[in-house]
């Protein structure tokens, strides 16, 4: 679910274009395979919508400006995890929330287009950190939306790191939501302080939820008669997080209804050591089942 304007701009598109919304640089595609958005700030997907399927994904309809991050669709978390700020160059380790890359320019390096999908790469415009790059790569077909994040340790120390693939998944209605995949995990509960619990049977969301499950399984999201299942890679941290009664700025409550995250991460639980040399690959793979 994305909004109208954004909605208007790609029903002008046949085949590839790129537009401009919102302070923004967007790469387009209205193709047989799907539809598919991604703008060059963060290389984020902002959308996907399979044929005969409603949209994937979901967007503000009120995004902060520029060079505050779109919240919505899979933002890029990289290279630490909310404030586990392991990769921060910044001397007292005052570096953003969530990272640099969401909010960095990125540039579209390839872009391979086939009868039945797509496979982009893009790289940021500038390096991110000394010691570390990163690429993207984002593949889609009729049948799913594949996110990688590749980390490489080009410097001569290890670097720790962590990340995450911050899916905004499109919902009816997240109070009717249930996730599957869970039952039996570990959980540090940041509502509670970090306090550890263990997930009974399926989550449902009921109030504000933000939770970092111990779990490398995929999570079915159970939507009404929907069920969209979120598969990852080099992944042991699945993040939930939906705010519900208490937004974020730049989302109305109306709108936080719609949208539960369920988020492929390398967190506290599982931080990534990349030794000079190594390199790290987090994925997450969204499917219909
Ligand atoms: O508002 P932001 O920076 O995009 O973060 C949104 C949420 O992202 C989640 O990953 C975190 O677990 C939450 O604590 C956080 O509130």
């Amino acid at each position: 679910m994305i909004p109208d304007a954004l909605q208007q701009l790609l029903d002008g598109v046949d085949g590839q274009e790129t537009a401009h919304w919102q302070g923004r640089d967007l790469v387009m595609f209205n193709a047989p395979w799907g539809e598919l958005i991604v703008s060059l700030q963060g290389a984020q997907v902002l959308h996907f919508r399979p044929p005969e399927d409603r949209g994937w994904l979901w967007v503000t309809p009120t995004p902060q400006p520029m060079p505050g991050a779109i919240r919505g669709g899979v933002p890029l978390c990289w290279p630490w995890f909310a404030d586990e700020r392991y990769a921060d160059e910044t001397p007292d380790r005052s570096g953003t929330f969530h990272g640099l890359a969401r909010h960095a320019p990125w540039q579209l390096e390839a872009a391979d287009e086939h009868a039945d999908g797509i496979e982009l790469h893009l790289s940021p415009t500038q390096r991110l950190h000394s010691q570390l790059t990163v690429r993207a790569v984002i593949q889609a077909n009729a049948q799913r939306l594949a996110v990688e994040l590749i980390s490489e340790n080009v410097g001569d120390t290890p670097v720790k790191v962590s990340g995450a693939l911050h899916s905004y998944l499109a919902v009816d209605d997240a109070h009717q939501c249930r996730l599957e995949g869970l039952a039996g995990a570990r959980y540090l509960d940041k509502l509670r302080d970090f306090a550890e619990g263990e997930q009974q049977g399926t989550l449902a969301i009921r109030g504000p939820v933000d939770r970092i499950y111990h779990s490398n399984e995929a999570v079915m999201l159970h939507d009404g008669p929907r069920t969209l299942r979120v598969g990852k890679q080099s992944s042991d941290s699945t993040v939930v997080w939906h705010p519900d009664q208490q937004p974020p700025a730049d989302t109305s409550l109306e709108a936080a209804k719609r949208f539960v995250c369920v988020e492929a991460a390398n967190t506290r639980l599982d931080p990534v050591w990349l030794v000079p040399g190594a390199q790290h690959l987090l994925g997450t793979t969204l499917s219909r089942t």
